[in-house]
């Protein structure tokens, strides 16, 4: 009896600072009535006991889902706690938070980088399995980039740091995990919804098995109470109310630890439906880096026209003008100086204004509105193309001065990585501005359908067109195609870990892998079917011992347990999500 009432004190309190909060049917309330009554009936041991358990199973529940979280203190872990900061001549130990960005730091083999920064002396290979969960060692060099938490495997760098502590790559991972499972997925929402009636409902149910039978038939008061006070407990709704954000939970944090980021629950239900997969092509499925590889004089000389060229794109970032300006810089040539920088028509070209008049570069279309084209000259940029190459056209007012031929190479896993979507039953597309020939040699040989020569807006079309079929993913580098991945059903930035990727995209994959996309939906097709299962799990349970309570063969310690039970089997089903191998 006394042990009863110590115990129900802070699960009545809590009752009923629900009931005043304006939640009446909360567990808690359910809890105190059954006991209550319990001990009005004279049942008090087992009231006792029904206390005790609930108890237990609060604590079991606690457990469980701190192992969930577990999943990303492990991310926490591969922080070091302390770096090498080189200040003058001398190095000492400090505390990782200590670190400012533009400080030195040594990273000698076999030590964890300590923040984010860039190398500014040494060569090593370093291990990034932690942070993006490539496995192969990235070779770095003096300005390449290094995240906080990997592994320096063989030889000593020197590090200037550019994100502190808590600003880091795998902070900001940390952070939006946390938060990703802090937000509810459609599920999770419903079921919220589901309880709020159904709990009034059972209260109803529990009631009507205490009146009906011994007012309608005569029976027993004393065992109808008992029994209704027994489908309150079972008609206990934790089970099912952590149905959901359990699985989501282990799904988020099983996906970082791979390297696959998903903003939420709401996003990893869309990756969940996806029937389309539309990929933007340059650093998407090719690498991103085309080479110059054939050059077409049309007027003028080679060397001078390239140079033209370099100097129109200057300051342009499209992979395309970087390329030409690494070209000229590779030759040697002295690239002239644009007044007043260049002024980019996106899809289409770049103009800018050197010594000798207004040059331009741009797409064969763009070129061929501006003034004419020959049929030879056309017939030269078809057959480029054909080859897979984009063509840029240089010319000078109407004047048509050359060509540039630019190969992007596919990603090597590009092939794979699609026919594993392909085997997951999602259709892949390829969207890009480049021309329909180059593109369709580039989908041909990757075996999938391309949409080409879309400007920015038909982009989003296009995918406002596909959505109309069902949900659709949109994979980009984040760097200028942010509408797009913004438009689609759900955003997927491949980026190896880059601001724009976190912040832009539902999703992101840190290892630029095509074959991460199929991953990323296998993890949340079976982060779906683990919500259904704990869903069956927890309705199937409740209505066994519904029968089971009806018929008077459960008494109300054996109510508490199964109820307990539920909860705990829920908890460990939802769990096996972050030991699953991703089948792809
Ligand atoms: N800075 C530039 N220099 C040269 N050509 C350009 C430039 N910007 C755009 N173009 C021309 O416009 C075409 C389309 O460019 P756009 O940037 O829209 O391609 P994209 O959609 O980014 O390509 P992808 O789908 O391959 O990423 C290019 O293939 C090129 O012919
Ligand atoms: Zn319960």
């Amino acid at each position: 009896m006394v042990a009863t009432l110590v115990g129900l004190v802070p699960i009545g309190r809590r009752a009923l600072a629900g009931a005043v909060s304006g939640t009446p049917f909360s567990i808690e309330m359910l809890m105190s009535i059954a006991a209550i009554g319990a001990v009005a009936i004279g049942a008090a041991e087992e009231a006792a006991v029904v206390v005790f358990l609930f108890a237990v199973g609060e604590l079991l529940e606690g457990i469980a889902a701190g192992r969930a979280r577990a999943g990303i203190k492990a991310l926490i872990d591969i922080i070091p706690r302390t770096a090498l900061l080189q200040s003058g001549l001398s190095v000492e130990t400090v505390p990782v938070e200590a670190l400012a960005i533009g400080d030195t730091v040594i990273v000698r083999p076999g030590d964890r980088i300590p923040s984010d920064g860039i190398v500014i002396e040494g060569m090593s290979e370093v291990n990034e399995a932690p942070v993006t969960g490539e496995s192969v060692p990235v070779g770095k060099e003096p300005g390449s980039i290094i995240y906080a938490g990997s592994i320096n495997a063989n030889g000593e760098l020197r590090v200037e740091i550019t994100r502190t502590a808590a600003d880091n790559t795998i902070a900001r991972i940390i952070h939006m995990v946390e938060e990703a499972q802090g937000s509810k997925a459609p599920t999770a929402r419903f079921i919220d919804r589901f309880s709020r009636w159904y709990t009034p409902m059972a209260m109803v149910m529990s009631a009507l098995v205490v009146l009906v039978p011994p007012l309608m038939l005569g029976a027993d008061w004393f065992t109808w109470i008992y029994r209704g006070l027994a489908v309150l407990l079972i008609a206990c709704p934790c089970a099912l109310v952590i149905s959901t954000p359990a699985a989501i939970a282990s799904g988020l944090a099983s996906g970082a630890r791979r390297g696959l980021l998903v903003k939420g629950g709401a996003a990893l239900e869309t990756l969940g439906k996806v029937k389309t997969v539309a990929f933007d092509k340059t650093g998407t499925l090719t690498n991103g880096h085309p080479q110059v590889t054939d050059i077409v004089v049309i007027e003028g000389i080679e060397a001078e026209m390239l140079a033209k060229a370099a100097a129109v794109e200057r300051g342009s970032s499209h992979p395309l003008g970087v390329a030409i300006v690494a070209e000229a810089e590779r030759r040697g040539l002295g690239i002239p100086q644009a007044f007043g920088g260049g002024i980019a028509t996106p899809g289409k070209a770049v103009t800018a204004r050197l010594k000798s008049g207004f040059v331009s570069v741009g797409s064969p279309r763009h070129a061929a509105e501006q003034g004419d084209m020959s049929d030879e000259i056309k017939k030269r940029v078809e057959g480029l193309e054909s080859q897979g190459k984009t063509v840029v056209v240089v010319s000078k007012g109407k004047h048509l001065l050359g060509l540039i031929a630019l190969r992007d190479e596919p990603r090597s896993d590009a092939a794979g990585g699609l026919a594993k979507l392909r085997a997951l039953g999602v259709r892949p597309i390829m969207l890009t501005g480049d021309n329909a020939r180059t593109a369709a040699a580039i989908g041909g040989a990757l075996g999938l359908d391309v949409r080409a020569e879309l400007l920015p807006h038909a982009k989003l079309v296009a995918i406002a067109d596909y959505k109309s079929e069902g949900p659709i993913a949109m994979v980009g580098d984040g760097i200028n195609d942010a509408p797009a991945l913004a438009a689609s059903s759900v955003g997927i930035a491949m980026g190896g870990g880059t601001d724009v990727a976190l912040e832009t995209a539902d999703a992101a994959l840190l290892k630029n892998r095509v074959t991460g996309v199929a991953e990323l939906i296998a993890l949340s097709r079976a982060t779906l079917s683990n919500i259904w299962q704990n869903i069956a799990l927890a309705l199937g349970l409740k209505s066994v011992f519904l029968v089971t309570t009806l018929v008077g063969a459960t008494p109300l310690w054996m109510a508490i347990l199964a109820d307990t039970g539920a909860t705990v089997l829920v908890t460990a089903n939802a769990l096996r999500l972050l030991r699953l191998e991703v089948k792809t």
